[in-house]
C-alpha cells in the first residue's frame, strides 16, 4: 500500500535520475572517441547536445540507447520501466510513404494489438492532438507526409516520438530543417514538456544560442581536444576547449578583440 507521504514524494520526483553513465567511455571497434563520463539523466531536464561536425554526438546518443556498446564503462536505466524514444539524425522514413502526417504520429502509440484498432482509443487520440500541437503540427496532421516541406516533416517526427509518451526523450538535430523562428519555438516548447510533465528531454542541436536559452544544461563534446563540458551556457561557453573551437563570441567573459563590452561613446 502505498503511504500519503510515499504518495506525495511519488509527486515530487520531477529530478529523478532516469539513465546514468558510468565511467563511460564511447568509440567504434574498442578506439575511445571521448574521455569517460560520468552522468546522470534526470526527469524534468532538458540537456543539448554540442559539439563541431564529427565531434561525437551522434556516437554518444547511440550509445546511451544501447544501439552501440561502450568501449569501456557503463549506461543504464533506473529502472526497467523507463520508456525511451528517439527520432535519428536522418529518419528512416520513406519519403514516399502513402500516409498522412497525422497518422505517422498515432503510429508513435502502436505496439502489438494496438494495430488491430485502426482508430484508436479516445485516450490515445488525445495523445496524439497533444503531440501534434507540442511539435507545432496540427496544421499539417492531416496533408500526405511525402508532400510536406523538410521542416515540416521535422515537426511531424517530433509529434510522432512525443507520442509516445516516453519518459526519456532523445532527439538528434530535430530542429536542422526548420527556420529560425520554428527552430526557436520547438526548443522552447521541449523545454516546457520537459519542466511541465517531468520529461527528460536531450536534443542534439548546432544552434548554440537557441539551445542556451531553451536547455537547463548544455553538453560540449570534441573529440578533436578530447574533451566533455557538462554545465550551464556560461561555463561551456567559456570553457577553453568550446572557445578553441567556437571562438570568443560565446563567451561574455572574452569578448572578441575589436568589440569591447559596455555601451560605446558617441
Ligand atoms: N560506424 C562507424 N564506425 C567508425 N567510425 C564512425 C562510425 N560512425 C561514425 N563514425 C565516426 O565517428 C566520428 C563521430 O561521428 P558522430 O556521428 O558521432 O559525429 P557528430 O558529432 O554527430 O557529427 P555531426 O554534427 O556531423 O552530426 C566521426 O569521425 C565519424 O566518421
Amino acid at each position: 500500500m502505498v503511504t500519503e507521504a510515499e504518495h506525495k514524494h511519488s509527486h515530487e520526483h520531477t529530478k529523478d535520475v532516469l539513465l546514468c553513465c558510468e565511467d563511460l567511455v564511447i568509440g567504434y571497434d574498442g578506439k575511445p572517441m571521448l574521455p569517460p563520463v560520468d552522468f546522470q539523466v534526470r526527469r524534468g531536464t532538458f540537456l543539448a547536445v554540442i559539439g563541431r561536425n564529427g565531434s561525437g554526438k551522434s556516437t554518444w546518443f547511440k550509445t546511451l540507447l544501447g544501439l552501440l556498446p561502450p568501449v569501456s564503462g557503463r549506461v543504464f536505466r533506473s529502472s526497467p520501466h523507463v520508456k525511451s524514444a528517439y527520432v535519428p539524425q536522418t529518419t528512416g522514413i520513406d519519403a514516399l510513404l502513402p500516409v498522412r502526417a497525422g497518422e505517422l504520429v498515432r503510429w508513435g502509440r502502436m505496439s502489438g494489438w494496438n494495430f488491430m484498432w485502426p482508430f484508436g482509443a479516445r485516450g490515445d487520440r488525445r495523445a496524439v492532438e497533444r503531440a501534434l500541437d507540442t511539435a507545432g503540427a496540427l496544421s499539417i496532421a492531416h496533408r500526405p507526409y511525402r508532400e510536406l516541406s523538410e521542416g515540416q516533416k521535422q515537426r511531424a517526427l517530433l509529434a510522432r516520438v512525443l507520442a509516445t509518451e516516453a519518459d526519456l526523450v532523445l532527439l538528434d538535430e530535430p530542429t536542422a530543417a526548420m527556420d529560425a523562428v520554428a527552430e526557436r519555438e520547438t526548443m522552447k516548447r521541449l523545454a516546457e514538456l520537459a519542466h511541465g510533465q517531468g520529461l527528460a528531454v536531450v536534443v542534439v542541436s548546432h544552434d548554440l544560442r537557441v539551445a542556451a536559452e531553451s536547455a537547463d544544461q548544455l553538453l560540449f563534446v570534441d573529440r578533436e581536444t578530447k574533451s566533455v563540458v557538462l554545465g550551464d551556457a556560461d561555463t561551456v561557453f567559456c570553457h577553453p576547449a568550446f572557445r578553441r573551437q567556437y571562438g570568443d563570441e560565446y563567451c561574455p567573459r572574452h569578448p572578441p578583440s575589436g568589440h569591447p563590452r559596455g555601451p560605446t561613446a558617441g
